[in-house]
């Protein structure tokens, strides 16, 4: 069912904020991009470009961009918010004097809160505590910005606990080029959408060391397993780890040119420190975080993982990649399952 041209808001104006912006405008709806940048909010308005975070396309001139969150937020009957996982609160807060009662609120966000390992949802439900967390909508899935800008075909996958929610964020987003998913099982999407992060910058470490396709794959299907077995311990269905915000999300992680978390491991590789890495990809690299989260929660929920653990000594107590891998291969003997 259609829902005609409405409001909507979209909050940042990062790569994937602008991306999802593209698709509104594409759909025909009115679309305010909000930013804390003075010069981006110009740039948008009068070059109908981003060129920051995504050079080279151009943009709808149906797309706003405003610095004021009330001439974003106010009256629209959807809010997107594509934050980093550390602003995400900050963001999230910032709406609350603006959001209708109605107004679909849906994410796009892939990380935790690192103090309180807090799913994003979970966040958003804390600031905006007169809104209905059953309708706030998780949207993920392989999707790449850069492609989604030119209209390569995509397929993504939208969460609510209200299946309802999640069929006005279906309804305003899908169209021949953007294929979209409904689901109800938000935990899965979310913890799905997050720890793929983690392995993508393992796959980006194991291409920059040389070691092969078999490595690669290997990472993939191990990794696979242990994002199942902490997804499933927060509450995930089995088979979410299956979909779009699943093997789809990782698969793309895994192996595309476009995304940052491969492309950090692979400089990591090179022998570049961590803090060199973020600044010369100037945009965020949420595997990183994630990985502080994933070791965390691996241990309050008594969950084996062995790639995260590895990868934390790699990030953070300076470990060699080299050794880390041989330590993965030389683990006790295992049964598959
Ligand atoms: N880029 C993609 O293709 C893609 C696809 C799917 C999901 N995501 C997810 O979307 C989220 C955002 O990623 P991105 O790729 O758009 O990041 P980005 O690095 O391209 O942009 C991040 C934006 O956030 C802004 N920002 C940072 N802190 C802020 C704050 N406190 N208040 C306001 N603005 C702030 C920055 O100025 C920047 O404009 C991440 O969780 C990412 O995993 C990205
Ligand atoms: O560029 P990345 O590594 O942040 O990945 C972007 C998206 O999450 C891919 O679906």
């Amino acid at each position: 069912m259609s829902q005609g041209r409405i409001k909507t808001a979209v909050l940042v104006a990062g790569s994937w904020g602008t991306a999802i912006a593209s698709v509104l405008a594409d759909n025909g709806h009115e679309v305010w991009l909000w930013t804390r940048n003075e010069s981006q909010a110009a740039e948008i308005n009068a070059s109908h470009r981003n060129s920051r975070f995504l050079s080279d396309a151009v943009l709808s001139p149906s797309i706003r961009s405003t610095v004021s969150m009330e001439e974003a937020a106010k009256d629209a009957a959807a809010v997107f918010i594509v934050a980093p996982s550390s602003a995400m609160r900050e963001v999230a807060a910032s709406i609350r004097p603006h959001l209708g009662k109605d107004t679909l609120v849906v994410h796009a966000t892939k990380g935790f809160e690192i103090g309180s390992l807090k799913r994003m949802s979970e966040v958003i439900a804390e600031e905006l505590p007169a809104y209905d967390p059953r309708r706030i909508v998780v949207l993920s899935g392989p999707s790449h910005a850069e492609e989604v800008i030119r209209r390569c075909p995509t397929t993504i996958v939208v969460a609510a606990d209200e299946l309802a929610a999640a069929e006005s964020a279906q309804d305003l987003l899908i169209n021949s080029d953007f294929r979209v998913y409904t689901n109800d099982d938000v935990v899965g999407v979310e913890v799905g959408g997050a720890l793929k992060n983690i392995i993508a910058l393992g796959a980006g470490l194991s291409d920059g060391l040389g070691f092969g396709d078999n490595a690669k794959a290997a990472l993939l299907t191990r990794g696979l397993a242990e994002i199942t077995r902490l997804g499933m311990a927060m509450g995930g269905d089995p088979m979410t780890f299956s979909g779009l915000a699943g093997i789809g999300d990782l698969v793309v992680t895994c192996t595309s040119r476009h995304s940052r978390n491969w492309r950090a491991g692979s400089m990591l590789a090179q022998g570049l420190s961590l803090e060199e890495v973020l600044s010369r990809l100037g945009m965020v690299v949420e595997g990183v975080r994630t990985t502080q989260a994933a070791y965390r929660l691996a241990m309050q929920y008594k969950i084996t993982m062995p790639i995260t653990a590895e990868l934390h000594r790699v990030l953070f107590e300076g470990k060699d990649p080299k050794t880390a891998v041989e330590d993965l291969m030389e683990r006790d003997r295992k049964h598959e399952n």
